[in-house]
């Protein structure tokens, strides 16, 4: 299912095993263990939920829009990319630019199509304005014959589907969006995209077993976190996620948000840097071999890829080459690890089967785990994210300023 390499990180590099046991991570552990089992956070209770059903919409449509921000939507987007990528039905209108947007919404026929406007706040300003113009494109169709879900708590959104009596699914408040993926968040739309999303809950079951072991060298999520913890006091704070799989790159941006808003508090957290293998070595492996040693290499590596072809090729020797399109990103990987550990530049490694459902849901659980295990470490709110509410009242009180007709 997955395996955890962490030997490059101890063997070079400037933290040891004895750094490891020097951690107190069994108080840490038995804090994150308290908080799931106390229900002040529930991100691992929605992995156990058995009723799917109230994800079920019919998933007949040719289109699935979904509409949200930050954990609302990149979660889905992981998934989606990961598992589906050979398909092309899903549209995520996740930010505020409005070529993007327009883009997406003069394309699709809205009566084809099943729209999740997805919030748990209800008041996000990007996702309260998308919704607002799929809401003027459907007015101006002679009828509507799409389907529209809300996925929301609270706020304006919820009171915009309640007054139009939209389907409305809820989130478990003790769930931050940013660990929402395993929630109506993730699951609804990624079940309307064809995803299994059983499959996805039993990958996240079974890396759970493994995030209740103890023993840290067990404990994938814990060891990783540890190490990640240790490297940041060592002056390596910035973890590069280097996914040798294109699929996997929006699993990276939702791994952005998770690492970067949950840990970056009080001046301290560690700066996700997200890279695709074997292409940023031709951008980016020079900075990581030779550049400042303020980073950690994280490679994931899937076993098989899930198309794949022979070829035969000559080499820069004229010489004939045949094997397997595979086999060149994995000597390239391969290649990459062994010239970084012979550089000194720590790094570990995450070997997936191949991307699929159940994959994503023991990657995605795995690292919810290991950040809620670095938040105890770093003994700070893991869950809240009060530095951006700041920005979002400036940007409010601007908006009412662009109002064209004065209505204020
Ligand atoms: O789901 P909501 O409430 O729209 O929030 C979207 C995103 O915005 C944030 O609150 C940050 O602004 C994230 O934590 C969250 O995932």
């Amino acid at each position: 299912m997955l395996s955890y390499d962490y030997e490059n990180a101890l063997r070079v590099g400037e933290v040891s095993f004895e750094d490891i046991n020097g951690v107190d991570f069994t108080s840490a552990y038995s804090r994150l263990m308290e908080k799931l089992d106390n229900g002040v956070v529930g991100f691992r209770d929605v992995i156990y939920n058995e009723n799917l059903d109230e994800y079920k919409f019919f998933n007949g449509y040719k289109n699935v829009v979904v509409v949200g921000m930050g954990g609302s939507i990149l979660g889905t987007m992981a998934i989606y990319y990961a598992v589906s990528a050979f398909k092309n039905n899903a549209y995520f209108i996740d930010n505020s630019d409005p070529e993007k947007t327009l883009s997406i919404l003069n394309k699709i026929d809205l009566n084809d199509s099943i729209i999740y406007i997805v919030s748990k706040s209800g008041n996000t300003l990007e996702t309260l304005v998308n919704y607002y113009l799929i809401k003027k494109k459907i007015g101006k169709l002679n009828s509507f014959k799409g389907k529209i879900v809300f996925i929301t708590n609270d706020g304006k959104l919820k009171r915009e589907a309640e007054k139009n009596n939209y389907e409305i699914l809820s989130i478990p408040e003790n769930v931050p969006g940013r660990f929402s993926v395993f929630t109506a968040v993730g699951l609804a739309p990624l079940y309307s995209l064809g995803t299994d999303i059983s499959k996805i809950l039993k990958g996240a079951r079974e890396m759970d077993k493994l995030c209740r072991n103890e023993d840290i060298l067990k404990n994938p999520a814990l060891l990783n976190g540890v190490i990640h913890y240790l490297y940041d006091k060592k002056g390596r704070d910035i973890s590069v996620i280097m996914s040798y799989i294109e699929s996997l790159r929006y699993f990276g941006e939702w791994c952005k948000q998770l690492i970067g808003e949950s840990l970056g508090k009080r001046g301290e957290g560690i700066t996700p840097l997200l890279s695709i293998g074997a292409k940023d070595q031709h951008s980016l492996l020079q900075l990581y071999m030779d550049g400042k040693k303020d980073k950690i290499i994280t490679f994931i590596v899937p076993k098989k890829y899930r198309l794949d072809e022979e070829i035969v090729f000559e080499d820069i020797d004229d010489k004939e080459v045949c094997c397997m399109l595979s086999d060149i990103i994995k000597c390239e990987q391969e290649a990459t690890e062994i010239a970084l550990t012979n550089n000194g530049i720590p790094n570990v490694k995450i070997t997936i089967d191949e991307v699929n459902e159940e994959a994503l849901g023991a990657l995605m659980y795995m690292y919810e785990m290991q950040v809620g295990f670095m938040g105890e470490l770093y003994n700070l709110n893991t869950y809240n994210q009060p530095a951006v509410e700041g920005e979002k009242k400036i940007c409010w009180e601007l908006i009412k300023k662009c109002d064209r007709y004065g209505s204020k």
